[in-house]
């Protein structure tokens, strides 16, 4: 059984990975970020870095999703098909060229295909989207605490979360690779209360259920 969490900067989905693979008594994958050598430059350089560390993203994933598709049985942090909408967005912001677009869209349709699921035919039995509100979001990158994340610290922050987490309701609604469910990250602190995280994992639980969706 393979489950991808997906959700904007903070939504809590390494929280959420970290518990439902010991739930489901399967492996959890995550998103190396703070070995990410890319991202504090990308912070302080948007134009500079927003292709390489692009690249960076889109290689990191994918080679998390063949680690992944060694034990059938796992959860990922952040599927790949949020990739597209970062640098997108970052394209629509003025920090790539249409030549880095292009060459992007067509390495990432490339690698889509080879996808180690796509090959064999099989994709991620569950996307779990975790959905907050924009105070939410900064108040859970405040408390995660990464300096170069703060908008504090650089103000045009602001705008980009704003942008980023506007996105991701249109790309949810296109999403259409696998089943899909949404986890309410504002109503449910699933780290910190307890009832609340037995209810969300009660919602993953039935959705599994009602789509026949077992641990090989
Ligand atoms: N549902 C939640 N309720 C309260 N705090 C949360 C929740 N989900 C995550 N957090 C906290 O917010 C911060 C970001 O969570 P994290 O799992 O790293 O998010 P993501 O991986 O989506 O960026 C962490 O400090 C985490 O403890
Ligand atoms: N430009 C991009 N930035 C990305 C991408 N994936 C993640 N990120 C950034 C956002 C956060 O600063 C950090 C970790 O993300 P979380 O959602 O785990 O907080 O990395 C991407 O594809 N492009």
């Amino acid at each position: 059984m393979m489950i991808v969490l997906s959700g904007t900067i903070g939504a809590g989905k390494s929280s959420l990975a970290t518990i439902l693979s010991k739930h489901l008594g399967t492996e959890a994958f995550y998103e190396q970020v703070d070995d990410n050598p890319v991202l504090p430059l990308f912070y302080a350089d948007p134009k500079k870095y927003a292709f390489l560390l692009q690249i960076y993203f889109l290689n990191k994933r994918f080679e998390s999703i063949k680690q992944a598709m060694s034990d059938d049985n796992n959860v990922l942090d952040r599927s790949i098909y949020e990739d597209s909408l970062f640098f997108h967005m970052n394209a629509d912001m003025g920090r790539a060229t249409p030549q880095e677009v292009k060459v992007y869209d067509e390495l990432l349709d490339n690698m889509m295909q080879e996808l180690p699921y796509a090959a064999a035919k099989k994709a991620p039995d569950l996307l779990v989207h975790i959905d907050i509100s924009y105070d939410t979001m900064i108040k859970r990158i405040e408390k995660r605490g990464r300096d170069y994340e703060q908008p504090e610290q650089d103000p045009s922050l602001v705008e980009y979360y704003h942008e980023l987490l506007g996105r991701y309701d249109g790309w949810y609604d296109d999403y259409d690779y696998s089943p899909k469910m949404k986890i309410d990250g504002d109503k449910y602190d699933f780290v910190e209360n307890p009832d609340d995280l037995k209810i969300v994992l009660a919602q993953i639980d039935n959705e599994l259920a009602s789509r026949g969706v077992v641990e090989k």
